[in-house]
């Protein structure tokens, strides 16, 4: 039997990083007895080592609390983990999409911050019912009133009626619960007899059952044994099992309207159960598709390449493996003259891009070399044919080049006044185009046009930067547009480094070529030799530093000391050697990839 809609909840909990999501995930837990406290990891919900590390959720999770309240009834209630970052945007709408309402949940302490607005907005976008919750009462510097006041002129919301809570303490967490049975809507009772439609929430792999799929079901019954169709994927499968987090798992025969849940049904690979797709029944399918279904696409290209050329096996095994798990990450396998083998990767953006990096590192045991991020170039030839270039190294023939075009973004960004300059001159750096400029409190929202290639290097960094981490931002694709774009090629002792060649606007090649060279100065070791850096733009140089040679042998100033040391240094040295890529007879370290494509823009 499924449960009666109007004894379920489903809600997600939004927050700026840090304001105590996890805590409060946990606490409400632990008070309905899912897990006991010996049970309990740390944050149950942020169950990757690698989120836990970063303090981001990457992958949405979710878990069903049995929670008796005080008007005698048992209820269903269904929390929704969303993951926080821009990267992840499309992830967070239909997480969100699959809930009724949302604990928004602000540090009493430090009051509304930037992704407090980014993700409450995004609640509200979806006709959410919000509840604020003040967190960390408990500590002295809390200030409700004034952040329920703040909550109120710079959202725009009731915070007359917000619960007062410590995560920490588990003060208030009864409160919590109580609100979410009686301020938050029941899903709408839909039909279980009608054809089978439901949201597919999420997805990721098991190695035991395959995909598992997050699904809230809207109309209709989802069944164990069913053949169900996922009809964006256009794929169909038979329902191996269907059941609910507690948060262990747990087998039941069916799901109703305003469930939800997951089933598994031996679907091979999460690219073939994309999240925000519509699951209905094979043979009574629903007459329509739910709206908005856009796979993410990836927008930010790099090459991977392994450090040690043995290790190619190793890393088509673990990015076949991340695959598996990971369907908005894509690779195709790449040689270059350089670096050898490896795999030509799409990312959803470079926080993406970071995170998928570090687990091959980290999980698979691959020592990696990363090449510049690239977005995608439509190039349209003399011959009227055109191409989707990934890769700055397949660029063809300048003569033989019509046109190029980079794709464009639309940014919003929110910031407080006092760091508004700061942003503004980021923006306009970076090739951007100022569409609106308006204040809300003492915050000020900008509107951008950004060329993509600008924002994937370090634009997240360097807005954190200039704004002390206030600053929201968020981005969508509007087009591509035709530019004046050139390669850029770098010269390392006269040798093309292919890995560091990137398309620029030729308006900004100079003053790119120049802190490239400045930068790769500073990032390869000295040589016995005289090493000359150089950009160029076809086979004219632009910039050019030259790296002198070193003078002293590394263990010169260890003499007179004990052999301990000396050796020691050598070692460090061998160790530092395998990190390194040799360049005709130029050793350059892996680090100096990426850091060579941070842009300093003061
Ligand atoms: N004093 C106090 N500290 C709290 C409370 N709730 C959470 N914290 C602490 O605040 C920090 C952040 O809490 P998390 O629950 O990890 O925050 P989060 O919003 O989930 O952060 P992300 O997972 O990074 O988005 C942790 O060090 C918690 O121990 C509280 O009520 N009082």
């Amino acid at each position: 039997m499924s449960t009666d809609p109007s004894l379920i909840r489903n809600f997600s909990i939004v927050a700026h990083i840090d304001h105590g999501k996890s805590t409060l995930a946990d606490r409400l837990i632990q008070h309905t007895g899912g897990l006991t406290n010996r049970e309990m990891k740390e944050q149950v919900l942020d169950n990757m080592e690698l989120e836990r590390e970063r303090g981001i959720t990457i992958k949405a999770q979710t878990v069903r609390l049995s929670y008796t309240a005080k008007d005698g009834q048992t209820y269903a209630l269904n929390l929704i983990d969303t993951p926080g970052h821009v990267d992840f945007a499309y992830e967070v709408s239909r997480s969100l999409y699959a809930c009724e309402g949302a604990l928004l949940v602000v540090d009493a302490a430090q009051g509304v911050e930037a992704q407090t607005l980014a993700n409450v907005y995004a609640a509200i976008d979806v006709d959410l019912e919000i509840v604020p919750v003040l967190n960390k009462i408990d500590l002295p510097a809390a200030e409700p009133d004034r952040v329920k006041a703040q909550i109120e002129d710079v959202i725009g919301i009731d915070a007359s009626d917000a619960i007062e809570i410590s995560a920490k303490t588990g003060l208030g967490i009864e409160d919590v619960l109580e609100a979410v049975v009686t301020r938050l809507p029941a899903p709408k009772a839909g039909d279980p007899t009608a054809p089978l439609k439901a949201l597919l929430v999420d997805s990721w792999y098991d190695p035991y059952l395959g995909v598992i799929c997050l699904v809230r079901i809207i109309e209709g019954t989802l069944k164990k044994g069913m053949r169900v169709r996922l009809m964006g994927a256009e794929a169909s499968y038979g329902v191996d099992g269907v059941g609910v987090f507690t948060p262990a798992k747990e087998n039941r025969d069916a799901l109703g309207p305003g469930e939800i849940g997951f089933l598994n049904a031996s679907i091979k690979q999460v690219r073939d159960a994309r999240v925000g797709d519509t699951i209905t029944e094979e043979k009574r399918p629903t007459d329509s598709m739910l709206p908005g279904f856009e796979p993410a696409v990836p927008v930010v290209f790099c090459g991977l390449f392994p450090v040690d050329a043995a290790d190619f096996e190793d890393l088509r095994d673990a990015v076949e493996r991340l695959a598996l798990n990971d369907a908005s990450f894509s690779y195709e396998m790449e040689t270059s003259a350089a670096l050898g083998f490896g795999f030509r990767c799409g990312f959803l953006g470079l926080l993406h891009l970071e995170v998928i990096r570090e687990r091959l590192e980290r999980e698979y045991n691959v020592d990696l070399i990363t090449t510049a991020p690239s977005v995608v170039y439509k190039i349209k030839m003399t011959d009227g044919s055109e191409i989707d270039m990934h890769n700055p190294a397949d660029m063809p023939d300048p003569v033989k080049i019509d046109s190029i075009s980079e794709p464009w973004i639309k940014a919003t960004i929110l910031v407080p006044d006092e760091y508004l300059g700061g942003v503004l001159k980021l923006c306009q750096d970076r090739r951007g185009i100022q569409l609106e400029l308006t204040y809300a409190g003492s915050r000020a929202m900008l509107v951008y046009e950004l060329p993509l290639n600008e924002v994937v290097f370090d634009f997240y960094d360097r807005l954190k930067s200039v704004s002390k981490g206030y600053a929201s931002f968020d981005y969508q694709f509007i087009e591509h547009r035709e530019e004046d774009l050139v390669k850029m090629s770098i010269l390392v002792n006269e040798e093309p480094v292919d890995a560091l060649s990137m398309i620029v606007h030729r308006s900004r090649a100079d003053m790119r070529g120049r802190a490239m060279c400045e930068k790769l100065k500073e990032l390869i070791p000295r040589h016995m030799f005289k090493i000359p850096i150089q950009a160029a733009i076809g086979g004219r140089v632009i910039a050019r530093e030259t790296l002198s040679a070193m003078r002293k042998d590394v263990t010169a100033k260890c003499y007179g000391g004990d052999a301990t040391r000396k050796r020691k240094l050598l070692d460090k040295q061998k160790a530092g050697k395998k990190k390194m890529r040799q360049y005709g007879n130029v050793e350059i370290p892996q680090e100096a990839f990426i850091a060579a494509l941070k842009m300093d823009d003061d």
